[in-house]
């Protein structure tokens, strides 16, 4: 029996079809997505198909889950039309809207009491108040909300009548009106948000059915990314995911929910019915990306000249926030270079500050998933960045705990499959696919990258405009 399983994230769609249960893999195939921060939807639609055509299509699957980029805003009108692009996780024009919902409904500690989180410029609530504000056209429109893998799972089913619509808790949770503490929709906040209440889709149990397939095949429930990474990478107690893709975040699963006053952890809920403790950054793989452009090398180049200098750099200390930030919650800041002298202005340490300073700001997520409880034996590194031999030997030294990295893969359509194989074979659990062997990294902590990089992070300026 087979089941597929997609991820539609920031830059590109991944589809895999594996066997439900071994989860050996038989086909792939994969399209990239356009730039930007704000995207219509009918180019993720675009993307999946082609990405389904490369793997073979699907038509002798059983079952297929869709996971997706969280928190995006995808708004339709009553006829199922798209009403303007879908503004992303990573646009950060509603952060203002943010600060004006903390302070109407009393503060960051009622925030995370009422839903887990607080809210930033990232999650979808902070985006309807964004639009109720600046497009009230675009909000009147509005019949119905959704998340990018809800759309997409409703597109695969038919498209039928707004109704039809689907989510998952995992990615339920990270829109703001939903509430992780309680597994229900807080109505009050989407019209403290948006003035009225739109549709909302309906939130379906772990192995529950969104829809069908043309062919008959059953639509699993779905996931947010990360959540569904969790699954794909079968991460244990004591784990602690740490995923580089093109933003950076830090999570464990748990048996509680975390409600963090100060909005560092988001309290989220994982696709099993447990929880899902996360932080994020905007900036990881792409500073990379940036930094070898820079420099006019290719990734393996970028990897080895950072390896060639070394831990610390020398006092060099690059501060990766060139999309603005979320955690620390800066949105206007941008990056910083410290610590610059004539010895240091070699591509070699400007490579190696590059690879620390995105470690480090994930490394200070860590440090606020101890301090809500989570347990650091081990960090599991997946995501594009995880693909470089530099990250990867030098993340032991900047995280203090050994590294573990799964056979390079897509742990997020992998987690997706997972799921629909648990849809098709039903059971209380899903099915325990092996993962293949990972490679194990141990380095001693250098502490001293952390506190320059802690010194060099509280001098950086806003964008201009
Ligand atoms: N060898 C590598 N070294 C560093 N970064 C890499 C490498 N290979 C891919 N990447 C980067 O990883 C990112 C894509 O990772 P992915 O986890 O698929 O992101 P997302 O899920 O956000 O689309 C891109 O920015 C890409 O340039
Ligand atoms: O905003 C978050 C999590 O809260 C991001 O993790 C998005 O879910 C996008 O993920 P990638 O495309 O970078 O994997």
């Amino acid at each position: 029996m087979l089941v597929a399983g997609v991820d539609s994230s920031t830059q590109s769609c991944k589809v895999v079809v594996r066997e439900a249960e071994t989860g050996a893999l038989v086909r792939e195939g994969r399209a990239t997505h356009p730039d930007g921060t704000e995207v219509d939807p009918a180019a993720w639609w675009g993307a999946l198909s082609e990405a389904i055509s490369a793997a073979g299509g699907l038509a002798d699957v059983s079952a297929a889950s869709v996971a997706g980029q969280q928190h995006g805003m995808v708004c339709l009108d009553e006829g199922g039309e798209v009403v303007r692009p879908a503004l992303l996780w990573n646009d950060t024009r509603s952060a203002g809207a943010a600060a004006e919902l903390i302070q109407e409904l009393g503060g960051g500690q009622a925030w995370a009491d009422a839903v887990g989180l607080v809210p930033v410029a990232s999650f979808t609530i902070t985006k309807l108040r964004w639009l109720a504000s600046n497009e009230p056209a675009n909000a009147d429109r509005t019949a119905a909300v959704c998340l990018p893998h809800d759309w997409l799972t409703w597109k695969l089913a038919g498209a039928g009548s707004l109704d039809a619509l689907r989510t998952d808790r995992s990615d339920a949770s990270g829109t703001g009106y939903w509430s992780t503490p309680t597994g229900e929709y807080r109505p009050d906040l989407l019209r403290l948000a948006f003035g009225r209440e739109p549709l909302v889709p309906e939130v379906l149990g772990p192995t529950g059915i969104a829809g069908h397939l043309p062919e008959g095949a059953s639509l699993g429930p779905g996931a947010g990314d990360n959540a569904a990474a969790a699954l794909g990478a079968g991460a244990l107690p004591g784990d602690v995911l740490v995923s580089i893709g093109t933003s950076g975040t830090a999570f464990s699963v748990a048996e509680t929910p975390a409600a963090d006053p100060s909005g560092t952890v988001a309290g989220f809920a994982d696709t099993t019915g447990r929880f899902l403790p996360l932080v994020a950054t905007l900036n990881a793989a792409r500073v990379l990306d940036a930094v070898a452009a820079l420099l006019g090398v290719d990734h393996a180049e970028l990897s080895r000249l950072a390896l060639s200098a070394p831990p610390g750099a020398g006092g060099l200390s690059l501060v990766p926030y060139l999309e603005g930030e979320r955690t620390p919650n800066r949105p206007n800041s941008t990056g910083a270079l410290h610590g610059l002298t004539l010895a240091t202005s070699t591509p070699a340490y400007l490579a190696r500050a590059a690879v620390e300073g995105m470690l480090c700001a994930l490394a200070d997520g860590l440090d606020a998933l101890v301090a809500q409880g989570a347990e650091v034996n081990r960090v599991i590194l997946v995501g594009g960045g995880a693909r470089s031999e530099a990250v990867r030997r030098i993340a032991p030294e900047v995280f203090g705990a050994p590294v573990v990295v799964p056979p390079p893969g897509e742990y997020v359509a992998d987690g997706a499959a997972r799921q629909a194989a648990w849809v098709a074979l039903g059971g209380d659990a899903p099915p325990p696919w092996s993962g293949g062997l990972v490679e194990e990294y141990e380095a001693k902590g250098v502490p001293a990258i952390r506190e320059r990089y802690a010194e060099a992070r509280e001098h950086v300026i806003d964008r201009t405009a």
